[in-house]
């Protein structure tokens, strides 16, 4: 049974200019099935949204380039397909939620008109059902339908990312791919957002591409986690190879140790020490090493593989195929 939706194979992606080349991607791979959720975690810069970008096919033009590798979407090449039959797909298959998605909103518009306008642009509805496709969606994302003719300034952020949420899914898309959805919210609001779109994911079946910077944020979510630094995936597995096995990337314990704890009150962050390496000029071995705090000699010069033990695959010296990965 193949039930393959998503696979990137290989991809390198740069943003290129007249004064210098960002290395946003380096090499990645991955897999999504049919109502997966994967989590891509990661700090800041390190290519989760350029990898979101090239799946949408919307890098920045003339500067943001895929340079390798493959992306299929189902048995479409991504990477290939013209732009007609592209823009197609986005929005009909998959759909994304901005970083910022407080600003998709248009301050002039009712929530209805534009909940209505992204199911105009892909559905052929007269205007009863239009209204009742756009009370349906409210009400999907647990919002109630009167509230169709207010304005956003009326919602709580929360709700507004409500709404982003049930635009995005108004096409019913195969694939959401949803960059960093709850960052803006406080911390209440963003459990009751995740809790949402767990529940939508159950109810709609729909494949999920979660991104953010805490690895707290996916563990109920997602089925599957890949953790990102430098453009790399250096630790990617199922759910509970990551957040119950016993070997770890040092880069993935050091994201573990910054998760901020809610019930341990004097609990410190310990975020990890230095910053993620600049793009244009990565370091040579691993592209960790400068920060690791496991660095060994070869760590400086070579560069490690993918240590694979069933699906938890490390990418760290200091697995080898026999000791990984737990
Ligand atoms: N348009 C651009 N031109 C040049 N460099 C860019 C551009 N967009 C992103 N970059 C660089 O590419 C690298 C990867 O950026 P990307 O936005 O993919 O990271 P990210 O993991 O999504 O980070 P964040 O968590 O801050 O959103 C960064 O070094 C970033 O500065
Ligand atoms: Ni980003």
């Amino acid at each position: 049974m193949s039930d393959k939706l998503l696979s990137i194979k290989d991809l390198y992606v740069i943003y290129e200019t007249d004064e210098e080349t960002v290395k946003a991607v380096n090499g990645i791979s991955l897999e999504i099935n049919k109502g997966e959720t994967l989590g891509i975690v990661g700090e800041t810069g390190a290519g989760k949204t350029t990898t979101a970008l090239s799946i949408m096919r919307l890098l920045p033009k003339d500067i943001g380039k895929i340079i390798d590798g493959r992306i299929k979407f189902d048995e479409v090449d991504i990477t290939t397909v013209t732009e007609a039959d592209m823009r197609q797909i986005r929005g009909e298959r998959i759909s994304m939620i901005f970083q910022d998605p407080m600003t998709s909103l248009n301050p002039v518009l009712t929530i209805g008109e534009q909940i209505g306008e992204v199911i105009e642009l892909h559905k052929n509805l007269n205007k009863e059902n239009m209204q009742k496709k756009v009370e349906e969606m409210l009400e999907l994302v647990g919002i109630p339908a009167q509230r169709k003719n207010e304005y956003p300034h009326q919602f709580s952020g929360g709700m507004k990312q409500r709404v982003v949420i049930a635009m995005a899914l108004a096409c019913d898309p195969e694939l959401l791919i949803a960059d960093e959805p709850t960052t803006a919210l406080d911390v209440t609001i963003q459990a009751q957002v995740l809790d949402m779109m767990d529940e939508l994911k159950q109810k709609l079946n729909t494949s999920m591409i979660l991104i953010t910077h805490d690895l707290g944020v996916v563990s109920q979510t997602c089925d599957k986690v890949a953790i990102m630094y430098a453009g790399e995936i250096i630790e990617s597995g199922t759910a509970e190879d990551i957040y119950e096995g016993e070997n770890h990337h040092p880069y993935t314990i050091g994201l573990f140790d910054s998760i901020p704890s809610l019930t341990k009150e004097t609990a410190r962050l310990s975020p990890i020490e230095g910053l993620m390496p600049d793009p244009t000029d990565l370091p040579t071995g691993c592209k960790f090493h400068p920060r690791c705090p496991k660095c060994m000699e070869k760590c400086k010069t070579e560069k490690p593989k993918d240590i694979v033990n069933g699906t938890h695959i490390i990418k760290c010296h200091l697995y080898n195929s026999q000791n990984c990965c737990g």
